[in-house]
């Protein structure tokens, strides 16, 4: 799916995925780097909240968080940021939403993490316009949990929703303010990469 097709399903629907957007051997390169950032310890516990609402709730979300830094990019952190930026353009031209920069960290959910239902959007700063998250993991089952689930207004004020699993290569995009969602317990640890575009300068 092209990056006009994407902005398109955001457009009309709120949200997309997208299966296979990287190819597996820049998904396994991403991958190994991630690995190596775990390995040196540079992944701390994710928290909730922003400023002086930052908390660390480890009963709302267990997964492990290691923030890229725009100034400071590895050749393939660059890569990954040069395609994000290609979509921010896309959407932006199809959706006039003025996205003017982006933020993204690695994540690492280990066994039975999960983070309970939320929208990306802080409170108070709603500098975060659409999600996209990229999974990286080597092939993935049903039976291995770790869906994300996203949650829809249905007819008559009831809810309806989908589970989408975080298969190696696969990227969803959503509307931040829009898609209540929430990871499920994970068996296996579950790796990907979080970005959000966002209506503020760097
Ligand atoms: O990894 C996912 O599927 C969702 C992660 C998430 O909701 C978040 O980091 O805000
Ligand atoms: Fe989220």
């Amino acid at each position: 799916m092209k990056n006009e097709a994407i902005a398109n399903a955001l457009y009309e629907q709120g949200w997309c995925i997208v299966d296979d957007f990287i190819g597996e051997d820049f998904r396994m390169a991403l991958l190994k780097e991630q690995q190596e950032i775990l390995d040196h310890g540079q992944f701390r516990h994710a928290g909730i909240g922003k400023g002086d609402d930052f908390k660390i709730k480890p009963e709302i979300r267990s997964d492990k968080v290691s923030w890229m830094d725009h100034r400071l990019l590895t050749p393939l952190q660059s890569k990954y940021w040069a395609a994000m930026e290609e979509l921010r353009m896309a959407i932006n031209q199809r959706c006039f939403l003025g996205l003017r920069s982006f933020e993204a960290h690695f994540a690492m959910y280990p066994p039975g993490s999960f983070y309970l239902r939320h929208l990306d959007q802080f409170q108070d700063v709603k500098y975060r316009v659409v999600t996209a998250i990229l999974y990286l993991n080597e092939e993935w089952d049903e039976g291995d949990g770790g869906a994300v689930r996203m949650y829809f207004p249905g007819e008559n004020g009831e809810e309806s929703n989908t589970d989408i699993y975080p298969k190696g290569g696969r990227l969803v995009v959503f509307l931040s303010g829009e898609i209540p969602h929430e990871v499920l317990p994970t068996r296996r640890e579950r790796i990907s990469i979080t970005g959000w575009f966002r209506d503020i300068e760097y």
